[in-house]
């Protein structure tokens, strides 16, 4: 049987120069159980990757962001099937809302912190652009 290969969104959401991470509690696999990530998921049939992150976004954190520029995108091989990630930048105006429905815990960080997160293993590339990226300084 062919691996399922997943279309997924993720957004690098930024405020005060600061990256919402996210981490997962524990799910169908081992290998992404407990890591961080950004909020996001799949893109569902008939939707647009940005109505997909929009959607996805604010069912996860109650947050109602910007989205911005397609910042990297990667396929990743898991154990059990394959993604496809894109991650996009986007602004959240306010937090204050913030409240996760399916994460156990966030932090926000400085671009140069992320490095010291067990991310998932598909986001470290994005993470490792995100560190050495200038331009995400506040
Ligand atoms: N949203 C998001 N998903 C990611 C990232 N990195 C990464 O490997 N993924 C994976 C986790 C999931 O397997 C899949 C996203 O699907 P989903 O958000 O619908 O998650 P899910 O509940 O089906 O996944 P799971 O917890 O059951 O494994 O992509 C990321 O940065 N953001």
């Amino acid at each position: 049987m062919p691996i399922p290969h997943y279309d997924v969104v993720a957004g690098i959401i930024q405020h005060e120069g600061k990256i919402l991470c996210t981490q997962k509690g524990l799910g169908k696999h081992v290998y992404t159980s407990f890591k961080y990530e950004f909020p996001g998921g799949k893109v569902e049939p008939g939707e647009t990757a940005d109505s997909a992150l929009y959607r996805e976004i604010k069912e996860e954190t109650r947050l109602e962001v910007q989205i911005g520029n397609r910042y990297h995108v990667l396929l990743h091989d898991y154990p059990d099937f394959r993604i496809t990630l894109t991650a996009y930048l986007c602004r959240a105006a306010h937090i204050e809302t913030l409240k996760l429905t399916e994460h156990i815990h966030h932090q926000w960080l400085y671009p140069a912190q992320l490095r010291e997160l067990d991310w998932a293993a598909a986001d470290w590339p994005i993470v490792e652009k995100i560190s050495g990226d200038t331009s995400l300084r506040p």
